[in-house]
């Protein structure tokens, strides 16, 4: 190098970077820090260097492996390569932030000597947190491909069982994309009527068909600025598939006169409990559809794959209960109960467990007699002393009115349930059974 060439200090490059940013060397220590990361963290500028990462973010005196989640620095000095992960920091104020770290290998000598860990706070941590909980593995990883997928406009494919919380990772989805402001419409494609899903999506105008006195806007109109989420894809009809892959090809989606179609900008979500893969090769779902869909494919496991969530989910439900937050925290032995069972019904099934739990916990805590698993018999006053299959049978207000419920709803199962009296959860297994009798 030519000698009069001088050249900014490693700082100095770092203080570049509007997000915070460190080199941490093998033993953890921190040996650069920028600006960024020195405000988030309220570290004092020369004060930084030596200490161990996780003491400043996650007030830990142990590296975070050691406290069940995966180092990205470890990971990146065994393999040599990057590596991502969302974890949780604590701010210079203590509160708990949801983080995306990007670790990079600095390479000297043939051996990674320093990694660059590049630190992305997520969009509205609390809130965000609060869409999707779980930090296991398994959803970091589900996580993670969402975000990294939230600023793009491909359409994504949710996979999962039913109740594994697809339309949950779908409104995250939307919460950490820059239509966060826009509108999330939802489509239950399974509890439309299929003369009616057409007109529900793209819209009808004035004497379309009988009955059509007035023009009405669709779905696919009302999501205008943001983003669509079509649940149960699998059960769109042959016809609609069509249309719907049209939908998506060329964004024109409502017919206005003869020839005319209104352009609008719409970012879409699917998801399914079907197998897609075996309806396509089976022709009950069109394969061109299908590709168009499955261009960004995410699978949300079930719950029994990440056991470890199933605390944080519970105290989750609790907290979001009228009065849920006097059981917590929860007794070690509760814990250990909710974290025994397989939930065939996934995280839907632990969320109606924890609410029976509480009924049943009375005026006091709740102890592990009051978490009952279905094929158990209780001993415990049955909060619906009719029994689920009677009460479906004596009070269920019928395919007619549920669906009409729903549209009224447009599609939210919340709203839709309170209009009809009952509880989501009893909406859900009328849902079911509809969709098994094939209405
Ligand atoms: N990770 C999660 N964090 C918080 N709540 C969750 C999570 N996963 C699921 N839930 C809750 O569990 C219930 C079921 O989730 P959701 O409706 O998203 O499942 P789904 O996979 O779309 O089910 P289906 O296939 O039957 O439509 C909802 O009350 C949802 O709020």
């Amino acid at each position: 190098m030519p000698s009069a060439l001088r050249q900014p200090s490693c700082r100095q490059v770092l203080d570049l970077l509007p997000e915070p940013f460190v080199v941490i060397d093998r033993d953890y220590r921190i040996v650069a820090a920028n600006q960024a990361y020195l405000r988030r963290y309220g570290v004092a500028a020369g004060e930084v260097e030596g200490r161990r990462c996780h003491e400043i973010s996650h007030r830990s005196q142990v590296p975070c492996s050691r406290n069940g989640e995966i180092c990205p620095l470890e990971t990146s000095m065994a393999t040599g390569r990057p590596a991502q992960v969302l974890h949780v920091h604590f701010d210079r104020g203590g509160r708990a932030e949801r983080v995306e770290l990007v670790v990079t290998p600095i390479v000297e000598g043939g051996e990674v000597a320093f990694v660059g860990e590049r630190i992305r706070p997520l969009a509205d941590p609390d809130d965000a947190a609060e869409l999707l909980v779980g930090r296991s593995q398994p959803m970091l990883e589900v996580l993670a491909l969402l975000r990294r997928v939230a600023q793009a406009q491909v359409t994504v494919l949710l996979t999962g069982e039913s109740g594994v919380g697809k339309e949950q990772a779908a409104r995250y989805l939307h919460h950490q994309s820059s239509r966060a402001g826009g509108p999330f419409v939802v489509v239950d494609c399974s509890t439309l009527s299929p003369n009616l899903i057409e007109s529900e999506l793209f819209g009808h105008e004035k004497g379309a068909f009988t009955g059509a006195s007035t023009s009405r806007k669709g779905l696919f109109e009302a999501a205008h600025g943001g983003t669509l989420f079509i649940d149960e894809v699998g059960e769109l009809p042959m016809e609609l598939q069509a249309r719907l892959l049209r939908a998506l090809e060329v964004g024109a989606v409502r017919r206005v006169g003869s020839t005319h179609y209104r352009r609008v900008d719409v970012r879409v979500v699917v998801a399914t409990h079907r197998d897609l893969v075996s309806w396509v090769r089976s022709g009950r779902f069109r394969a061109d559809l299908y590709y168009r869909l499955a261009a960004f494919p995410v699978r949300v496991p079930a719950l029994r794959e990440h056991l470890e969530d199933v605390p944080a989910l519970a105290e989750h439900f609790l907290r979001r209960m009228e009065g849920g937050g006097r059981f917590l925290p929860l007794a070690e032995g509760v814990v250990e109960r909710l974290m025994s069972y397989p939930y065939p019904g996934n995280v839907r099934e632990l969320r109606n467990i924890v609410e029976r739990a509480v009924v049943l916990a009375g005026d006091g805590p709740i102890e592990p007699e009051h978490v009952v698993f279905p094929e158990e018999p209780t001993h415990k006053p049955d909060p619906e002393p009719q029994g689920k299959g009677r009460l479906r049978r004596m009070r269920s207000p019928g395919p007619e009115r549920i669906r009409e419920a729903l549209q009224r709803a447009e599609g939210h199962r919340g709203r839709a349930a309170a209009e009809l009296g009952i509880s989501e959860r009893t909406l859900y297994r009328y849902l079911r059974r509809m969709r098994a009798d094939g209405d």
